[in-house]
Parts: structure tokens; sequence; C-alpha cells
């Protein structure tokens, strides 16, 4: 029977970079194009193979709209990966990301393993964030870097991929001090082995729903 590790995962990021999308493209390998913005939170499972284990992520897709601000601690604490996800085609974006990056040194898990997702990379002629200026801040503090496009499924299942692999690698940092977030990122985290793997189904839920005059969320 495979060792099955759970890993709580979450979405960070300013409403509208897409990441309810990036989960539903990983979670459901779907994309809407009408997907509605998040209300609160919504919360997906999925198992991956990494080597001779499974697993298992539990996903917080967070609301990035100012008001839900103030809940963001409740997903991300006891997390053990977030991805900070920004849209390449709104400056502004990324710098509300540096804020959550800012945020999660201060107040988040002491080895949390940040992930920096540039989204809409399809959108790449209408780009305002060079790759070259996210990719060396992400190194600047050893964060996972990728550019995705969860409209055309690139670099989605990579970007877990590459979380899966930083936590399964190593051991954690036994002195790790949130000054030294990049040092934790480097040396990753291992998490503990949940051995029952029955009830192993994927699931989703969301924490509330908004109700959207002509559209649904796919998830
Ligand atoms: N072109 C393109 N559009 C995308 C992509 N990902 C998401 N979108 C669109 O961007 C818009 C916002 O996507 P969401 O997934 O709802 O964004 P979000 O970050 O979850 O937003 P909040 O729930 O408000 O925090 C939607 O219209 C999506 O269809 C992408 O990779 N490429």
């Amino acid at each position: 029977m495979a060792i099955i590790r759970e890993l709580k995962v979450c979405l960070l990021g300013d409403t509208g970079v897409g990441k309810s999308s990036i989960v539903c493209r990983f979670v459901q390998d779907h994309f809407d194009h009408s997907i509605s913005p998040t209300i609160g939170a919504s919360f997906l499972t999925k198992t991956v193979p990494c080597g001779n284990e499974l697993h298992k992520f539990l996903i917080w897709d967070t609301a990035g709209q100012e008001r839900f601000h103030s809940l963001a601690p409740m997903y991300y604490r006891g997390s053990a990966a977030a991805v900070i996800v920004y849209d390449i085609t709104k400056l502004d974006s990324f710098q509300t990301l540096k804020k959550w990056v800012k945020e999660l040194k201060e107040h988040g898990p002491e080895n949390i393993v940040v992930a920096i997702a540039g989204n809409k990379n399809d959108l790449g002629d209408i780009r305002e964030v060079p790759m070259k200026e996210a990719k060396d801040f992400a190194e600047s503090i050893a964060a996972i870097f990728i550019e995705t496009s969860a409209r055309n499924a690139v670099n989605v299942e990579e970007l877990f991929q590459k979380i899966s692999e930083c936590l399964a690698a190593s051991r954690p940092p036994r002195h790790a001090f949130l000054s030294k977030l990049p040092e934790y990122n480097k040396q990753c985290r291992q998490i503990p082995p949940l051995e029952n793997p029955e009830g192993d189904s994927n699931e989703s839920f969301k924490l509330t729903r908004q109700a959207p005059p002509s559209s649904r969320r796919c998830c």
C-alpha cells in the first residue's frame, strides 16, 4: 500500500489573476471563460503520484477581492505551500504578490514553501510583467517560479509537481525563522505520511457561493 502524504496548499493573489482557473485546470482539467469570482474560499483535493508515494493536495483557493483579505490567515496557516499568483498582463497584480510574500514572511508558517505563478501567459502580446523580473524576484526569495496558462493548460501540472517534489525532497530545517524564507524554501519540508488511504476520493466544497445570474463556476 502506497504511503499517502496530505499537503495543504493555499492559493493567494489579486482578484482575477486566475487562481480558481488554475485549480480548476489542475483538478478537473477544465477551463471556464466566465468563471465567477470566489467568495470566501473554495476547497478541492487532488491526489498525484510522486515517486513511490501518493501526494494528496488539500487545496484552499482563496478569494482575491480585498474585502476577503482578512480571511486569508485561516487558509495559509498550517499550509505546507502557498501558490501566489499574478497576472502577467497586470503589473498591479505583481505588486500585490509582493505584499503577499511580505505577509507570509511576517505571519505565515515558518517553513512554508512558496511558489510564484505568472498566469495568463497565453496573453504574452499584452504582457506588463517581464518574465525575468518575476523570475529574479522569485530567486531572491528562493521561491519556485513558473509561468502558467490555465486557459491553454500550460505548466499547471508542472506547478503542482514542483511543489510536490520540493515537499518530498527534504526534511524541515531545525531552526527556521521567518526572516530566512529563502532558506526554508531551499530546504523544503517533509510532511508526515498518512497511512490510511481509505476515503481518498477527490472532494471539493466552497465555503460560500455567489449566485451569478447566468454563469456557474466549474469548481
Ligand atoms: N487568457 C486567460 N484568461 C484566464 C486564464 N486564467 C484565468 N483567466 C480568466 O481570468 C478571469 C479570472 O479568473 P479566476 O480564476 O476567477 O481568477 P481568481 O484569481 O480566482 O479571482 P478571484 O476568485 O476573484 O480571486 C476569468 O475570466 C478567467 O476565464 C488564463 O490562463 N488565460
